[in-house]
């Protein structure tokens, strides 16, 4: 099992700087990115992170292909393979729309969107034409620079398998996983490949402390957050109530945290987090890993203490 690691970056840039470079120091060998507008950008964090780190493999996990022209993005992911010396992955999937809707971005099509920017991105980064004759005047280090999708839907989940080399999937639960892995594989068989080509990534909310009531109550908000987004198919899958993302988007629309926090249950925590204290994680990694997972990747909220619960994790991933 390989470890990584999601940073927002909503907090200011020299701290995700030393956190990300505690989780190299600690063994982590990924660190992805988020790309929201509203928080800090997306490339000029990872530059620096290229410049301030040695080994982990960074990138944005995930960008998506509205937001920025595809060739804007494969310059973007060249440059950083070149400043971080041949140690950039591309995470990219369909965006949210929460933040469509702000932007007035029309969220079209996104399977469709996706292939074509990947191929594009491809095409570019690998010192190729597009038909429009566009074409970068360098070449990154790597021959071929490693591209995740952020996917978690049936049809996106399948395209990963098609064409992607590696699929980020917001979940923490085996269940998911269950679900996922055949979806992935169905792609990835109708494409020729096989899938140890694809690095199949638990995109986790995690949160670990040696007080396992403490990291349990990092997570709540998270999961509020998680159930608000979740949609029926995933509730189902989970045995959760039909009105759980109503109900949550109600109480988080109108800024009771409060109260999301407090309606968070021991069946939400179970579907949507991995909490406790690192002795607590092995296992339920482990049943990730039979699932098919083969990275792990320790999301938001990390722990109570965002560097005490890197150490934490650091301790323990010398074990898988
Ligand atoms: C579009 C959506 O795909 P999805 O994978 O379920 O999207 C949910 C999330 O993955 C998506 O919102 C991500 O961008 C969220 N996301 C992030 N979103 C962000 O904006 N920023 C991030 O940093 C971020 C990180 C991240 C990490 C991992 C991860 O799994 C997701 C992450 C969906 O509805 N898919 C369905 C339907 C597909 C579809 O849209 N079909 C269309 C047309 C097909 C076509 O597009 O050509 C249709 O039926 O009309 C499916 O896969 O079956």
């Amino acid at each position: 099992m390989k470890f990584g690691i999601e940073i927002v970056p909503s907090m200011p840039i020299d701290e995700v700087v030393e956190v990300v470079k505690l989780a190299e120091d600690v063994g982590f060998e990924y660190a992805w990115i988020t790309d929201h507008y509203n928080n800090r950008y997306v490339y000029q964090v990872l530059a620096l992170l290229a410049k301030e780190t040695e080994t982990i493999r960074i990138g944005p996990g995930i960008t998506n292909p509205y937001v920025r022209n595809p060739a804007i993005t494969a310059s973007a992911i060249a440059t950083l393979d070149e400043i971080s010396n041949g140690r950039a992955n591309l995470g990219i999937g369909p965006g949210d729309k929460a933040t469509f809707d702000k932007l007035g971005i029309a969220w079209e099509k996104p399977i469709s969107r996706i292939k074509e920017a990947i191929s594009i991105v491809r095409t570019l980064t690998a010192g190729e034409a597009l038909d429009t004759g566009a074409k970068l005047d360098y070449k990154p280090v790597q021959e071929k620079i490693p591209v995740y999708m952020g996917a978690q839907g049936p049809m996106m989940l399948k395209t990963a398998g098609e064409v992607a080399d590696g699929v980020l999937i917001n979940a923490s639960n085996p269940k998911d996983f269950e679900a996922a892995v055949p979806n992935i594989k169905e792609g990835a068989e109708a494409a020729g490949r096989s899938m140890d080509e694809i690095d199949v990534a638990a995109y986790t909310c995690t949160s670990v402390d040696e007080d396992p009531e403490k990291a349990a109550n990092a997570a709540k908000i998270v999961v509020a957050f998680i159930a608000a987004g979740s949609p029926p198919f995933v509730l189902e899958r989970h045995g959760l109530p039909a009105d759980t993302q109503q109900k949550f988007g109600d109480l988080i629309a109108k800024g009771d945290f409060g109260g999301a926090i407090a309606a968070v249950d021991d069946a939400l925590m179970e579907a949507f987090a991995i909490v406790g204290t690192p002795d607590d994680l092995v296992p339920k990694i482990e049943a990730l890993g039979e699932m098919g997972v083969t990275q792990y990747v320790v999301g938001s909220p990390i722990g109570p203490d965002m560097k005490k619960s890197i150490k934490l994790v650091g301790d323990i991933i010398e074990s898988f």
